[in-house]
């Protein structure tokens, strides 16, 4: 049987004027995990915050007592040196590093305003390192990666360079509110089909109205930024995504 519902509201919709306030507020309303999107003008069009604006938020929500637990920080990291960041974000509180398949294989070694850069680092070796350093990783694709890439890497008998999670990326990363791509659905199909237990994420355009499509395919994982803070009770709407998920558990 998947893994049980996890609904994780995409904090990019809320009011960044009232962050911390925002995420401890979800989490009452019956969110099991904040997703956090990183994003740094390289490798998406957009910027949003970085380690000392997670550090705050961290001190407002409770982290969680088993791994997956309620208050898990998701981060998205939508950079293009993932392994750059990996001990600023554990510090500030992140549980669940989850890094894109692109950025790593495509990491320039660009040298940063502090003259270091990023070593080119294969995914195992990454999933290895964000492990090491005490968090769950997890790995992203766009739109335009095929599922392919990740068979590889998730049939390495090194349980170290394993990750937790893999997210299928259902819009273009870089922006909130964005339209629901179905066409990525049969990504996470081939990945339910092969790993039953694998905590499988999407992200983008989820909502009540596209939830079933997603749960039909077989995501556990919900991550929801609009339709979770635009709502006027967005505990109902998580509510509602998690039914819809666990309603279809053991029929897949
Ligand atoms: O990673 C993201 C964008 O790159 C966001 O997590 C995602 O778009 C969530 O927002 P929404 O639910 O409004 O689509
Ligand atoms: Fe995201």
């Amino acid at each position: 049987m998947s893994p049980p519902a996890i609904i994780a509201p995409s904090i990019l919709s809320a009011d960044f004027a009232e962050l911390g306030r925002a995420c401890s507020h979800t989490i009452g309303q019956g969110a099991d995990w904040l997703h956090v999107d990183i994003m740094d003008g390289h490798f998406v069009p957009n910027m949003t915050f970085g380690a000392p604006v997670v550090t705050k938020i961290r001190s407002h929500v409770n982290p969680p007592t088993e791994a997956y637990g309620k208050g898990t920080f998701d981060c998205h990291m939508m950079i293009a040196e993932p392994k750059r960041w990996v001990q600023d974000f554990k510090k500030a509180g992140c549980d669940l590093y989850c890094f894109h398949y692109e950025a790593a294989v495509n990491s320039t070694a660009a040298v940063t305003p502090s003259g270091t850069s990023d070593e080119k680092t294969s995914p195992k070796e990454l999933i290895r390192y964000i492990h090491e350093s005490g968090m769950q990783a997890g790995i992203a694709i766009k739109p335009s990666t095929s599922v392919d890439v990740l068979w590889e890497i998730l049939e390495n008998p090194v349980k170290e360079e394993v990750p937790d999670m893999v997210l299928i990326m259902t819009v273009e990363p870089g922006f909130g509110g964005q339209s629901f791509m179905a066409s990525e659905l049969p990504k996470v199909t081939a990945l339910r089909k092969k790993y039953p237990e694998l905590h499988i994420e999407v992200d983008g355009g989820l909502s009540e109205k596209t939830i079933d499509q997603a749960a039909d395919a077989g995501a556990n994982v919900i991550v929801a930024g609009s339709a979770v803070f635009g709502a006027a009770d967005p505990g109902e709407v998580i509510l509602k995504l998690r039914e819809a998920v666990n309603a279809r558990r053991g029929k897949l």
